[in-house]
């Protein structure tokens, strides 16, 4: 599918990067890395190219760091107007785009990196899986083979959720999904107290009403995203990080008999890929043409990425 192919959409409202133009951004301040935040990313995941984050996560951290500080300087001013001191408002990070184009892991690059910046030190990440129906849930409503489709969330619990982040409240909490598992973790909850920066990642963050008719509300996720980035890659190149990601859990993860998955330890590569392949075509595949796709020119910031997880090209709404 070709990227922002409306001509004039691209020129009156985004500028255009190569891999190389961005990556002379960062020279503008000099940015270093230590040996422990190397550790933290190699952390994060052993296949990210240092070099990767060097070039396109540094100048998208500094330009990240100069939009928080704007708007934590307006709140200051809004809480001069309203003659209160301290006066917090929590910066709220979008993240959207495909399954497995690599959100959460930017999402934890992003928060590896932002929290070393002295004036945000506090980035909480939520997932927005933690808002899908439960898997008993999704039986009854017959969409189980519907994960991750607009009906499968629960939308009205997350618009809440950003909202009462948004509104300062002292503890807010998010419900748990594990992939292991696949399914929500019933009674456990993720805590979130007054972070500086949210990044909420997801492939449904950009999406508006129209995609929900079915559960009418009038204020979106976006609506209290202040920056929102869509991460972009071909299909074809989706659907093989898919399937690589897929055959990793069949040996790792998927191998814990407590596993929904479980079962899948025990298929021959041939047989997980192709596995992995309808699973893709059947849903993800699906998903991602009719839902998720369609939000990718609402995002403030378009990463696209080819090969190897490399961002070959970076759009950024003026
Ligand atoms: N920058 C990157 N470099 C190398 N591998 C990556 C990178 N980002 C993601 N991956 C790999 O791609 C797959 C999908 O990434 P993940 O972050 O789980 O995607 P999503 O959250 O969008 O489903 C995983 O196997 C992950 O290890
Ligand atoms: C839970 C998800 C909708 C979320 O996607 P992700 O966080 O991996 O982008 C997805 O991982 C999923 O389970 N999709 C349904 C089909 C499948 O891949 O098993």
């Amino acid at each position: 599918m070709p990227i922002l192919d409306n001509k004039d959409l691209v020129h009156s409202a985004y500028l255009e990067f190569t891999r190389q133009s961005w990556a002379e951004l960062r020279d503008n301040v000099p940015l270093t890395l230590s040996e422990q935040d190397l550790a933290k990313l190699k952390g994060i995941n052993e296949d990210i190219s240092l070099q990767e984050v060097v070039d396109i996560y540094l100048p998208l951290s500094r330009l990240l760091n100069l939009y928080v500080e704007a708007r934590q300087k307006r709140s200051t001013v809004q809480g001069q107007f309203l003659g209160v001191t301290d006066f917090h408002v929590p910066y709220i990070i979008g993240i959207a785009g495909s399954v497995a184009v690599g959100k959460s892991t930017t999402a934890r690059i992003l928060q590896a990196l932002l929290s070393c910046w002295s004036d945000h030190p506090k980035v909480a990440l939520v997932t927005t899986d933690g808002f899908l129906h439960s898997n008993q849930e999704l039986e009854q409503r017959g969409l189980m083979t519907k994960k991750g489709f607009p009906a499968s969330y629960d939308i009205r619990s997350l618009v809440k959720f950003v909202s009462d982040i948004k509104s300062g409240q002292p503890k807010v909490t998010a419900p748990v999904y594990s992939h292991l598992q696949y399914d929500i973790i019933p009674d456990e909850y993720q805590v979130v107290e007054q972070p500086d920066i949210l990044i909420l990642e997801g492939l449904n963050v950009l999406q508006s009403g129209m995609d929900y008719p079915d559960q009418l509300h009038r204020v979106f996720v976006s609506d209290f995203v202040d920056f929102s980035l869509f991460v972009h890659a071909e299909q074809k190149q989706l659907k093989d990080w898919y399937i690589q990601r897929f055959l990793k859990f069949r040996s790792g993860a998927f191998t814990d008999p407590k596993a929904y998955f479980h079962h899948y330890s025990n298929l021959s590569e041939s047989e997980a890929t192709k596995t992995a392949s309808r699973i893709w075509d059947e849903i993800n595949g699906v998903n991602l043409v009719e839902n998720i796709s369609p939000t990718r020119e609402r995002a403030n910031l378009i990463l696209t990425k080819g090969e190897g997880h490399q961002v070959e090209k970076i759009w950024l709404r003026k």
